[in-house]
């Protein structure tokens, strides 16, 4: 199992710092819950340690291999997987093609596009699986874009399981599910655990404390606390800063 270590990460844009000399490690195996308000910094901090954009201080490993210089893609194949936005997702493709070419990538064989995927049984057999995993087989010949909002939550994830993460970056993998489509998709994020480690970026607080090992809190770019759900919960500058004014409004 494999952890993430960020270290001092600060990232500007403009004269707005967003994110202010982050640390963080993220033991190996554990989910780790990033919460926070609004415009805290939160999917930019995800963006940092995926590598889609670039830090102006501090440094990322994920075990022993500091990635703070690596592309997105190169973090991908040492097993950093963000989801949901790790691919966009090809509308006109069916979901199993779209997880097949997640599948490829991850292998680094070159993009071959159409033909050649559809054919390949073995490739279409890891995509099956990662579909599976995230619920959503029985929709392998659909076409992405007939797939419903929760649908599309569940390829994504497809999408990420296929690259065979060490470390998962969920960023708010229920905005926009519902109900009973919102507690499936925590049940089965809960059969990840302990398989992969997962950082989590979520408002939904339900899901945060049924999934989280141990929360960091975020205010302003800074992470003013991290530990388990409870104690951070009964924080009282977490109260203060964020807690309390969810319960407030
Ligand atoms: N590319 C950008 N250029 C300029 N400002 C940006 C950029 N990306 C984010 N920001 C600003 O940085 C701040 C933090 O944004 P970010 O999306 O990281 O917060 P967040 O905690 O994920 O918020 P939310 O919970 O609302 O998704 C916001 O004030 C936002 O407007």
């Amino acid at each position: 199992m494999t952890g993430l270590d960020v270290k001092n990460l600060s990232k500007s844009f403009g004269a707005l710092k967003v994110t202010d000399d982050v640390s963080l490690r993220v033991e190996p195996g554990e989910v780790h819950a990033i919460i926070g308000p609004n415009g805290a910094g939160k999917t930019t901090l995800i963006s940092q340690l995926s590598g889609q954009l670039a830090s102006d201080a501090g440094s990322v490993s994920i075990g022993d291999r500091d990635i703070t210089h690596l592309s997105m893609p190169e973090r991908v194949k040492l097993g950093l997987a963000r989801s949901f936005q790790i691919t966009s997702i090809l509308p006109g493709f069916t979901a199993l093609e779209n997880v097949a070419l997640a599948v490829q990538a991850r292998r680094g064989s070159s993009f071959r596009f159409f033909g050649n995927v559809a054919g390949e049984a073995e490739l279409n057999e890891a995509a099956m699986s990662a579909l599976a995993e995230a619920g959503l087989d029985d929709r392998a010949e659909v076409l992405a874009k007939s797939l419903s909002h929760g649908e599309h939550r569940r390829l994504e994830l497809a999408i990420a399981l296929a690259t065979d993460p060490k470390v998962l970056l969920l960023d708010e993998p229920l905005a926009g599910v519902g109900g009973e489509d919102a507690e499936a998709f925590v049940s089965r994020l809960q059969t990840f655990k302990g398989r992969f480690t997962m950082v989590l970026i979520e408002h939904d607080m339900d899901a945060v404390f049924a999934l989280a090992d141990r929360v960091s809190v975020l205010v302003y770019g800074k992470l003013i606390a991290t530990g388990k759900p409870e104690d951070v919960r009964s924080d009282p500058a977490v109260r203060a800063a964020y807690l309390g004014e969810e319960e407030v409004a």
